[in-house]
Order: structure tokens, then sequence, then C-alpha cells
């Protein structure tokens, strides 16, 4: 389990963005963060990533309080796909999953097998084995984001955050990723937390969801108890009507902003 425990954050001196928040991400599911923009999603993100500190408050992994641990240390339990990445030009797919391996030693025989073990591991979790000496420069957006999660599949970690994981996709690449994300939770139990824009992919690939505005925490739970029309025009300011399917799925038609 993450937990966060009154969590203040701020980018600018005057004034905190995140005031006292306490949250968990249970172990073993697959968390969606939603909000709209600018309403902490990523900074929320980045904190769990240890990537951005928080002025007060602690985060733990399990046992582990995450400010006290080295960075490469963390780096064996939490990988991150940040929104924009950057890949150094002319490389090939299987180089940069093998970035993901090197926070391990690669010295003796064994770590080498290891090392190399993972990489094909996370190749073909990904889907990307038979692309794997293409160059990174030349994919297209779906496989370059495939490529990025098995950078940070092939770190081995058994948390995995995803900041924004379809954007820039056509619909089909969108599920082709959500679908790589649901495999990874189910076959090998990796716990996920991903910010999402699509309320509809939300309800549909996670196990619970965590909804932002303004820095706050406004509700946490499963779909089909957090998401109503009230709560999406209260927080996203769209007024439309939830779908409910055999009193269990339940998807959102947005009709009008208000
Ligand atoms: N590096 C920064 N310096 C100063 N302010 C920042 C910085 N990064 C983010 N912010 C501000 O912090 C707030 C939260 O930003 P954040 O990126 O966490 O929101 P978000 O919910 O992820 O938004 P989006 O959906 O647009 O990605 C915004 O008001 C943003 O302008």
């Amino acid at each position: 389990m993450i937990k966060l425990e009154n969590i203040s954050f701020s980018y600018n001196k005057k004034k905190e963005f995140i005031q006292d928040l306490s949250l968990e991400f249970k172990s073993g599911e697959i968390t969606t963060i939603l909000g709209p923009n600018g309403s902490g999603k990523s900074t929320l993100l980045h904190m769990m990533s240890t990537y951005l500190k928080p002025k007060s408050g602690k985060i733990y992994l399990g046992d582990k309080d995450l400010g006290k641990l080295k960075q490469k240390e963390i780096a064996k339990y939490i990988s991150c796909v940040y929104q924009e990445n950057e890949a150094p030009d002319d490389i090939t797919v299987r180089d940069l999953v093998s970035f993901g391996r090197n926070i391990y030693s690669n010295v003796k025989k064994e770590d080498k097998e290891e090392n190399k073990r993972m990489i094909d591991f996370a190749l073909k979790a990904t889907g990307i084995e038979e692309i794997q000496d293409k160059k990174v420069v030349n994919l297209s957006g779906g496989q370059k984001q495939r490529a990025f999660i098995a950078m940070s599949l092939a770190q081995n970690t058994e948390v995995l955050l995803l900041d924004e994981p379809t954007t820039y996709l056509d619909i089909y690449h969108q599920i082709e990723i959500l679908e790589v994300v649901k495999s990874l939770n189910e076959k090998y139990n990796i716990t996920i937390v991903m910010v999402l824009h699509d309320l509809n992919q939300a309800i549909n690939y996670s196990h619970n969801i965590v909804i932002m505005k303004n820095g706050n925490l406004i509700k946490q739970g499963k779909a089909t108890e957090v998401l109503n029309e009230q709560t999406i025009k209260d927080v996203y300011n769209v007024s439309g009507y939830i779908h409910k399917k055999d009193n269990e799925e339940i998807y959102f038609i947005p009709k009008k902003i208000c």
C-alpha cells in the first residue's frame, strides 16, 4: 500500500497548493487519478515517485518511509512513466528498455543474465518484442509509449506510476495501452496508479478512483460509488448523464458545460 500522510506541497512560498492531504493507494490494484487541468494530479504522482518532495508529511510504501530512502533504493520499488518522455537520438527500443536495469548491478554473470531476462520479459509483456531493434525516434506514438512502459517494467518494481499514458494516441492505441496496463496488473500483480482524462476509460480500467480539484482530494472509492452526475458537474463544470448497466457498470455521457 502507498500511504500519503498529511502531505503539504507548494510550488511557490506564498501559497500552499496541497494542504494536509492524506490518501491511500491499495496494493495490487489499479487506481486512476481524475480531475480537471491543474487540479494536482501530476503533482501527486511526482511526489509518489519522489521527483517532487512534499513540504511536510510522509509517504510510505508499506512500512518504508520514502523520504528516508535514497533515490536508487526507491527506484527498486517505484517506477514512473512521465507525460513527456525523451529518449536519446539513435537508440533502439531494446537499449531504451535496458535503461530500466541501470539501478541494478551488471558485474557478475548472474546479474547480466537477470538483466537480460527482465529486458526480454518487459519487451514481451508490452508486445514490442518484434520492434526491439527499431530506433525509438522512428516509432509511432503508441509504440513509443509501450517502449517507455517496458523500460519502467524492466526496473522490476512493485508500483508503476503512469502520467496520462494515453495522451496523443488514437482510440485504438489508447485501448491497447490500457489493456497492457490491465494485464501488468492482473498477471504480475503490479500496483498501478495512473492519471487519465477520459472518465469512461477510468471507470473501465480501474479498481479505484481518486478525484482531485484545486489540490484537494474530493472523493476516493470505486467508480460506481464516487462518480455521479453531481460530482462530475461540481468537479468539471460539465453536465451529462450517468448510465447504469446491470447496476454494476456505469458510463458517462457529457451534455454541456455549465
Ligand atoms: N513546475 C511548476 N512550477 C509552478 N507551478 C506549477 C509547476 N507545475 C505545476 N504547477 C501548477 O500546479 C498546479 C497543478 O499542476 P498539475 O500539473 O499537478 O495539475 P494536473 O492536474 O496534472 O493538470 P493537467 O491535467 O493539466 O496535466 C497547476 O496550477 C500548475 O500550474
